[in-house]
């Protein structure tokens, strides 16, 4: 592999001996894992792979983008040592959790497995297309308790001060890590890249530690190997914010982050190092701290978004028609679209919202149209008829063709395949209509 200018010499300096084994990594093929989804009902995955050690449903293997277990959300691709990050973090349900960096979604669908459906997650993206990815990807995990937003940390933060019993920042950061998977990331690198990193980190995290309650729990963590990116930042956290470094529980494989690297700063040894050369993984690098003090975020119960008589009218309708139970969650009316968000929901008035909750569906002149989320997000259990296809319907529906069914009447049916739902479909003259989205059709 052909590295940028001046990266062979800064890790030959800082590794030593080390140094080749670490280099050796880079002409090994690179890691891939994914992770079961917990919020799905326990189907017979036959996918197999180890489990990774250090990570709660993971497995090294990989999954295609157009196999059934991706496309209904019941696995999730994820690099192996990314895969120990929302475990450092242990979220618990109930808790309101910040994921402030969180595009593509790796680690808020980590998160939201750890929560089941309660308590809340803000999943927040500064880059409005990297938001919409997002956005597809916790509604295709069949997370019904986030709420999406697309704001940078100050905005944030100005909105919501001391609201989160825990937060995560995973850093935008040069990218080391991805060298190997990647070698597109290498493109960034100059030998001033880091320290360029670095200030846009100082930042994020100053804006992150006001959205922190007191006694609450920050995880800083970043795929890079640079030590300006990673330990001298969790030395700055500790010494110049009310954040303490608290120790990480390291699992075989992993190491601790270096003090030597950050003018011999003992707390630095309570962060943890996930490097390609001493486990199967590309690289990361972890901090935990908490905030000094002790109080509860405050809860808040929306009463604004109440639906207008006709919308109750039509989506009671939809209901009795088609599901046998009333999804849960608050029902937030947002002009023409209807959601169910958790009752722990905060005031997103100030904030730009991407998807709040659980999208439930769009309100047209006199009915109610059900959202695709609903297909990845309610158990078969809760559709009044279920069609279950074959692998080659599936593919076909998936194009975006119609299917013959011999069902007859008019209604919404949830299409599975192979027990996993993966769209919902329009029941009309014995066809079912195609409602897969457009821009998720293969
Ligand atoms: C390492 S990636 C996040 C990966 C994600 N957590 C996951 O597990 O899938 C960092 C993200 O931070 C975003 N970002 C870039 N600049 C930022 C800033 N100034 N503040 C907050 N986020 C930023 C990037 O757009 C990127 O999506």
């Amino acid at each position: 592999m052909d590295f940028p200018e001046g990266f062979k010499t800064k890790y030959q300096r800082l590794l030593g001996a080390e140094a080749p084994a670490f280099f050796a990594t880079f002409q090994q093929p690179a890691e891939t894992g994914y992770r079961i989804n917990p919020l799905k009902p326990a189907a017979p995955l036959a996918l197999g792979g180890p489990a990774i050690p250090w990570s709660t449903w993971g497995h090294y293997g990989k999954v295609a983008g157009n196999d059934i277990e991706h496309v209904s959300g019941f696995v999730y691709s994820q690099e192996p040592s990314a895969q120990f990050v929302a475990t450092v973090l242990a979220p618990e349900p109930g808790e309101r959790v910040l994921d402030l960096c969180a595009a593509p979604g790796g680690k808020t669908t980590h998160i939201a497995s750890f929560m089941g459906a309660s308590g809340l997650i803000v999943t927040n993206e500064i880059n409005r297309s990297r938001a919409k990815i997002l956005a597809s990807n916790v509604e295709r995990f069949g997370i019904t308790n986030a709420l999406i937003t697309n704001n940078d940390p100050d905005s944030l933060a100005a909105a919501w001060p001391e609201a989160f019993d825990k937060i995560l920042v995973d850093a935008p950061c040069s990218g080391e890590g991805m060298f190997r998977k990647d070698p597109d990331a290498m493109q960034y690198w100059t030998p001033d890249y880091p320290a360029a990193c670095a200030q846009r980190q100082r930042e994020i995290l100053v804006m992150a530690e006001k959205m922190l309650r007191p006694g609450g729990v920050l995880v800083y963590s970043t795929c890079t190997f640079s030590p300006e990116e990673d330990e001298q930042i969790a030395a700055w956290a500790n010494a110049e914010l009310p954040l303490t470094l608290v120790p990480i529980q390291k699992p075989a494989g992993i190491a601790s982050g270096r003090p030597k690297w950050a003018d011999n700063d003992p707390a630095v040894a309570n962060t943890a190092r996930l490097w390609p050369h001493q486990l199967r993984g590309e690289g990361h690098f972890v901090a935990r701290f908490v905030k000094a003090g002790q109080a509860s975020v405050k809860r808040y119960d929306p009463q604004w978004g109440r639906l207008s008589a006709t919308q109750r009218r039509d989506f009671d309708t939809f209901v009795k028609a088609n599901l046998t139970q009333m999804p849960s969650g608050h029902l937030l009316a947002v002009k023409d679209q209807l959601f169910a968000v958790p009752e722990t929901a905060l005031d997103w008035r100030h904030v730009r919202i991407v998807r709040a909750g659980l999208h439930l569906g769009t309100f047209k002149k006199n009915r109610f149209e059900p959202s695709h989320s609903l297909a990845t997000a309610l158990p078969p259990a809760a559709f009044q008829q279920v069609v279950k296809v074959s692998q080659a319907e599936y593919l076909r529906y998936r194009h975006g063709e119609l299917l013959p069914s011999a069902l007859s009447g008019k209604h919404y049916v949830l299409l599975t395949c192979e027990d996993k739902g993966f769209a919902i479909g329009k029941l009309v003259n014995q066809t079912i209509k195609n409602l897969y989205p457009k821009g998720l059709r293969h």
